[in-house]
């Protein structure tokens, strides 16, 4: 089942401190992803990557294409949404996990991660329990569940933030370097985690840096190139054999 299409996706920006010089991101990409696939986005620093993922979680606004949502009541239009509409279906039914934990202050990871899951339709303390062991599964230190999160150290960050994405398995699970700053044990399990998503039907767009993170999870690597879709195929397709 399709989750998401993206067609003629086009993004450019103006650096108005720079003469208003233009940049253009996207240059027309089609994407599709279906329900319990992987897709990862690979492609040289610069290519589109971070930009395809914003422009799907509506974080940039595209100039041109569409970018649709497919579910049981219908196809949505995300890029022309209104943004209450966006707010509601991004809380209940998109997980986005960047680098950047966005929380407000004196905000714990415990309250953090069950607010997601409240969003989500869990009541008060299901929605407690649920966060619990969503923390307990990427293995965040118990003593840190309700220190303010902008104490925490990137990793720390990184799996809080992929808890709450994953609280409640999303329709599109959108990652951009979701496990970059983890050491090798936390990252083994937030692979684990992404990969037992996937297998329960979520469909998963993903940037990730290193290739055996794509070889390990994704059932299809698209490579961009200069903000266009350049090669697409299985990993060992487009990534060649692992050194
Ligand atoms: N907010 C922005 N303002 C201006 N230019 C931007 C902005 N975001 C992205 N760009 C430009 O768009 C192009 C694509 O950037 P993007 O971050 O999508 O690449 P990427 O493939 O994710 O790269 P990396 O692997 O280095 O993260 C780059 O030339 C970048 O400078």
């Amino acid at each position: 089942m399709r989750v998401l299409r993206i067609r003629g996706l086009e993004k450019t920006f103006t650096l108005h401190t720079v003469d208003g010089r233009t940049v253009a991101s996207l240059r027309g990409v089609d994407l599709d992803v279906a329900a319990g696939e992987h897709v990862a986005l690979a492609g040289p620093s610069g290519a589109g990557k971070s930009s395809l993922l914003r422009c799907v979680h509506r974080t940039y606004l595209p100039d041109a294409g569409t970018v649709t949502l497919f579910r049981e009541e219908g196809a949505v239009e995300l890029t022309s949404l209104p943004d209450r509409a966006l707010a509601r279906l991004r809380s209940r039914e998109l997980g986005y996990v960047s680098q950047f934990l966005a929380a407000p202050p004196r905000t714990g990871p415990l309250e953090l991660v069950a607010a997601a899951a409240r969003r989500r339709g869990l009541d008060r303390v299901a929605a407690s329990d649920a966060a619990a062991a969503a923390l307990r599964r990427l293995a965040l230190d118990e003593a840190l569940w309700d220190v303010d999160c902008g104490v925490l150290s990137g990793g720390e960050r990184q799996r809080v933030n992929l808890a709450a994405a994953t609280v409640r398995p999303p329709r599109l699970l959108l990652l951009d370097e979701p496990v970059s700053a983890l050491d090798p044990a936390n990252r083994e399990r937030a692979l684990d985690l992404i990969a037992s998503l996937s297998g329960a039907g979520v469909a998963v767009l993903a940037v990730f840096h290193d290739a055996d993170a794509m070889r390990a999870l994704a059932t299809r690597v698209v490579e961009l190139r200069d903000g266009r879709v350049a090669a697409e195929g299985t990993p060992a397709e487009v990534l060649g054999a692992a050194a």
